[in-house]
């Protein structure tokens, strides 16, 4: 059975239509106008206990509007959300020990006390006995390698460090779901790949839910097989990353480091202005439509000697771009056919 069910949602907020012309702004403020619009329109999915599922979209596109209802912060317009029985916006606080959020631009930690201070509140806040925190931070400190920075105040740590810290603080109650928003934004290699290894270890031995918003491709390439795509309110696309990522992706970028140059002529005969020259390494954008990375790398294998190729796909915005493209062009198709 689903573990988390959302069923027709609907959110609308109120929005001020502003007049143009003489006198607009005397006009707005004597006799405003209002519009409603769909944040979120007719949206429904079910989750299993224990997935991880990619939400993404645009910026507007209303992710953060169905989590806010998912976490019980906003109350839908109509539809339903239930999440292991409850109806988060009717019992917030049920639901609140529930679940973990963080969100990737803003923090939850006392900015003025140390990250340990702010982890014994949490303690206090949650109620969690002293084994339970104890066994998680000797856990999550291993793992997400806090203990460097665990006696200094918030507001002096780094933004890799006050993510981690974040995501430690969230966890610490062993939710049963959390809800990612832009967990790696700004961080180094590194600290992103330390962070989605945190979220790969929760999610594999607590069973913990995870739902991740992102524009990191390679968030989803390594935590979600499955992605719900929202545009504009409306859900685009509920399924396999793998799925959309082949029928969607326009390009890849191949990057080739050579022992010694090649004539730019050459390079230019054969990828035209598809190719990106930066000394000894060249960056071709390859179009999938047209040929594979596989000819291009043996091209520069036939050519000169290859010391070594890195394949970069489409990030996730334009994969989403085209899915978008192809969707409206159908419905033109359709529509043209009507007529
Ligand atoms: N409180 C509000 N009042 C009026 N409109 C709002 C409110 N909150 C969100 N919106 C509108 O609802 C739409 C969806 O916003 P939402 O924040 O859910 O998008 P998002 O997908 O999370 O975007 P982003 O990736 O930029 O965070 C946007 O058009 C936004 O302007």
């Amino acid at each position: 059975m689903s573990y988390i069910k959302v069923d027709s949602l609907t959110k609308q907020f109120k929005s001020q239509i502003r007049r143009t012309g003489s006198m607009s702004a005397f006009k707005d403020f004597i006799a405003p106008r209002h519009e409603l619009k769909d944040a979120v329109k007719d949206v429904s999915f079910t989750i299993d206990k224990g997935e991880i599922v990619g939400y993404i979209g645009p910026n507007g596109a209303g992710k953060s509007t169905t989590i806010k209802m998912m976490v019980g912060i906003l109350v839908p317009t109509s539809g339903s959300v239930e999440i292991g029985g409850i109806v988060p916006y009717e019992n917030r606080l049920a639901n609140s020990r529930k679940i973990g959020v963080v969100f990737g631009q803003r923090t939850q930690l006392w900015w003025d006390i140390p990250v340990i201070e702010t982890f014994k509140l949490m303690q206090y806040i949650y109620d969690i006995p002293d084994r339970q925190f104890e066994t998680n931070i000797r856990q999550f400190a291993d793992i997400l390698g806090i203990d460097e920075f665990v006696n200094t105040p918030v507001r002096q740590l780094s933004l890799g460090q006050r993510m981690r810290a974040d995501l430690c603080a969230a966890l610490l109650h062993n939710p049963e779901i959390v809800y990612l928003d832009e967990p790696t934004i700004g961080l180094d290699v590194d600290v992103k790949e330390r962070v989605r290894g945190f979220i790969k270890e929760i999610n594999r031995t607590r069973e913990t839910t995870v739902i991740l918003t992102t524009h990191d491709t390679a968030d989803l390439d390594k935590l979600c097989s499955r992605v719900m795509v929202i545009d504009r309110g409306s859900m685009m696309y509920d399924g396999e990353l793998s799925y959309l990522k082949r029928n969607y992706s326009s390009h890849e970028i191949v990057t080739v480091e050579i022992e010694s140059e090649l004539p730019e002529r050459m390079l230019r005969a054969r990828f035209g202005s598809a190719v990106t020259l930066d000394g000894r390494l060249c960056h071709v954008r390859v179009d999938r439509e047209r040929e594979s990375s596989a000819d291009c790398i043996a091209w520069f294998i036939h050519n000169s000697r290859v010391l070594d190729v890195k394949i970069r796909e489409t990030d996730i915005d334009e994969v989403i771009r085209n899915m978008y493209g192809t969707f409206k062009n159908a419905e033109r198709e359709s529509e043209a056919e009507a007529q």
